[in-house]
């Protein structure tokens, strides 16, 4: 949704960001699996000469967000970020136009619940637990991008909401002014359209993983990711997150 976009903001273009944005987080997906879990990455201290703190994963990611925010990454409303006190001062000037969000957009950022998801639960899921192949900085590439990728996914929700709320004000406001989250769950959730996002994911896995050869005789050899796996991605952890964001917008929205 970039600057400007307003006039084109209706449910079906927004839905078709996500469906692309699907294409790109199984890409990464992919490429992160080549490499095993690597612990030490995310609970390596560095030595105290070194003068930081943390892990090298946390490092990395701290100093990659800084840089891209000195190029104007979070001058974007689609981009959310995961240290948000770390940030540099945007050398590009902020583009003059009518915003889509409301303002307080702003305060909705669930990155710390990604982060954790992703290092005790996806990570486990998705890649081996073979010894550490030492190769840190490649994998934590693979992570930052995957990471932003599905944070751009999940905040989205934002406009999902702004778009549900402005085609039918009249229902969503007095839950607003009530602030009653489960009612607002309930009419902002479509199960058929659940249904299909995890259909066409694990499809999207399946054709996105296989082998590619010139060899047409050769049997089906199995996939680089799990089909399911990815359908299962999506049904525990991306949907919800992503409503979690619509309802979190949605109570904001008449501030
Ligand atoms: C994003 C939407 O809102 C909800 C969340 C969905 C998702 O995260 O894919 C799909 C359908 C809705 O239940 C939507 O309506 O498209």
């Amino acid at each position: 949704m970039a600057c400007g976009d307003d006039g084109k903001l209706s449910l079906d273009s927004i839905r078709d960001s996500l469906i692309r944005q699907e294409d790109t987080i199984i890409f990464n997906l992919i490429e992160r699996i080549k490499f095993p879990i690597n612990p030490s990455l995310y609970k390596q201290q560095l030595p105290s000469s070194s003068n930081i703190s943390g892990s090298l994963f946390q490092y990395l990611f701290q100093e990659t967000e800084s840089l891209q925010s000195k190029v104007g990454r979070y001058l974007s409303p689609e981009e959310n970020p995961f240290f948000p006190d770390n940030l540099s001062d945007s050398i590009i000037p902020l583009t003059k136009c009518t915003p889509v969000l409301h303002p307080a957009a702003a305060s909705v950022n669930v990155n710390e619940k990604i982060l954790d998801i992703y290092i005790n639960q996806m990570l486990p899921l998705f890649c081996t637990e073979a010894d550490d192949d030492a190769n840190f900085a490649t994998t934590a590439a693979c992570d930052i991008q995957l990471l932003q990728a599905l944070s751009r996914r999940i905040h989205y929700g934002k406009f999902v909401a702004e778009v549900k709320f402005r085609d039918s004000t009249d229902e969503y406001k007095p839950f607003i002014l009530a602030q009653d989250k489960d009612a607002l769950m309930k009419l902002l959730t479509f199960e058929a359209v659940e249904e299909m996002v995890k259909k066409r994911v694990a499809k999207k896995a399946k054709v996105f993983g296989q082998e590619v050869t010139l060899n047409d005789s050769i049997e089906e050899v199995k996939g680089k990711i799990d089909p399911l796996l990815v359908s299962r991605l999506y049904d525990e952890w991306v949907m919800p997150l992503t409503k979690f964001v619509e309802v979190e917008y949605l109570l904001r929205r008449l501030d």
